[in-house]
């Protein structure tokens, strides 16, 4: 031990020794409490401290962390004792660490602050690490709560597709997109044909399956399988469909895809009043627009086209797709 050492080992045994009860509360405490020399060499620890290190403070006392742990972690130890000692003044950091002496794994919070004698001499660092391992786990169930929810709130809880607010911010993003990019947004709005005799005839229940079965349909069949593309529940018995920088030839085509598809998944629809079907199954009426944005219109331009597209299609008979340019 060299003299400089042995010198501050002594301020602090005079520390401690001139009341013993100072020594059982920081041995009483569950924080870990250490004092080292600028130099990185130990002056004192507490119980915790000795749990941590699976040494005694006498064996601890006069090495320093490269005697205990591996290179890579005493590196750490070292780097924050001198950015505190470099700041002169307390920094905190956060880290696992494992106890050597017990079957222990925490998650630290530790402060280190340069320490100065009376006569304003500095001593080393001294060091405190806090368990806050609860707080880091409830930290990680939070978020991972907070996620859960804001699936939740995009999601469409009967077809389990996004809903009506997860299409209004997409709509929203592409929109923009497009207006920065100069291409056209494409917009189907998807529904289902004569919904209200279906529940009739089948009941809600059946009208439940039916809509599922719709939205599986959606969003597996490929229609929308670009990365800016999506397909939602617009609502009710209704669903949507953007096509990011689509125009409008090719989103009727798309359209009449899901027109076919929809009919082919052959799910009886004995109540329709849909004529010429080659079967009474369940049909779907079809509004597609395009709009390439400009200064002069938002995205409730690119809704009433499609809109307006779809009640064209309910009244020209319905299991139509119908197209409506931008004028
Ligand atoms: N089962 C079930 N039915 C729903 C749901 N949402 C809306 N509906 C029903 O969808 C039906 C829509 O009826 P209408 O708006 O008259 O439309 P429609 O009968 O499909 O007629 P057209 O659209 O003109 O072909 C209503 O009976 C609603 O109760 C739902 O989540 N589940």
């Amino acid at each position: 031990m060299n003299k400089c050492l042995s010198a501050t080992t002594t301020f602090v045994n005079n520390i401690l020794a001139k009341d013993n009860n100072f020594k059982i509360l920081l041995n009483t405490l569950p924080d870990l409490i250490w004092l080292k020399d600028p130099d990185g060499i130990y002056l004192y620890c507490n119980h915790e401290f000795e749990l941590f290190f699976g040494a005694t403070e006498a064996e601890i006392v006069g090495k320093t962390d490269f005697d205990f742990v591996d290179a890579t972690l005493a590196q750490f130890f070292r780097d924050n004792d001198l950015k505190a000692l470099n700041c002169d003044k307390a920094t905190v950091n956060e880290e696992w660490v494992s106890y050597a002496a017990i079957k222990k794994n925490v998650y630290l919070k530790t402060t280190k602050t340069p320490m100065y004698s009376a006569d304003g001499k500095l001593i080393g660092v001294l060091g405190i690490g806090h368990d806050i391992t609860h707080l880091k786990e409830t930290e990680g169930n939070l978020r991972f709560a907070n996620n859960q929810l804001s699936k939740i709130a995009c999601t469409d809880g009967l077809t389990n597709i996004p809903n009506r607010r997860a299409f209004d911010k997409h709509l929203n993003q592409q929109w923009n997109f497009c207006k920065r990019e100069q291409v056209p947004l494409a917009l189907l709005l998807i529904d289902v044909d004569f919904f209200k005799e279906y529940n009739d005839h089948y009941g809600h229940i059946y009208g439940d399956r039916c809509l599922k079965d719709l939205g599986k349909l959606l969003s597996n069949g490929g229609y929308a399988n670009r990365p800016n593309d999506f397909s939602a529940r617009f609502g009710g018995e209704e669903f949507a469909v953007i096509l990011s920088a689509t125009n409008l030839q090719y989103a009727y085509e798309i359209a009449e895809n899901i027109r076919n598809d929809v009919f082919n998944l052959c799910l009886a629809h004995e109540a329709s009043k849909v004529t010429q079907l080659s079967q009474k199954n369940i049909t779907v009426s079809i509004g597609v627009a395009a709009v390439t944005p400009k200064e002069k219109n938002d995205e409730l331009t690119l809704l009433h086209l499609a809109d307006t597209a779809l009640y064209q299609a309910k009244a020209q008979g319905r299991n139509i797709s119908i197209k409506q340019d931008c004028q």
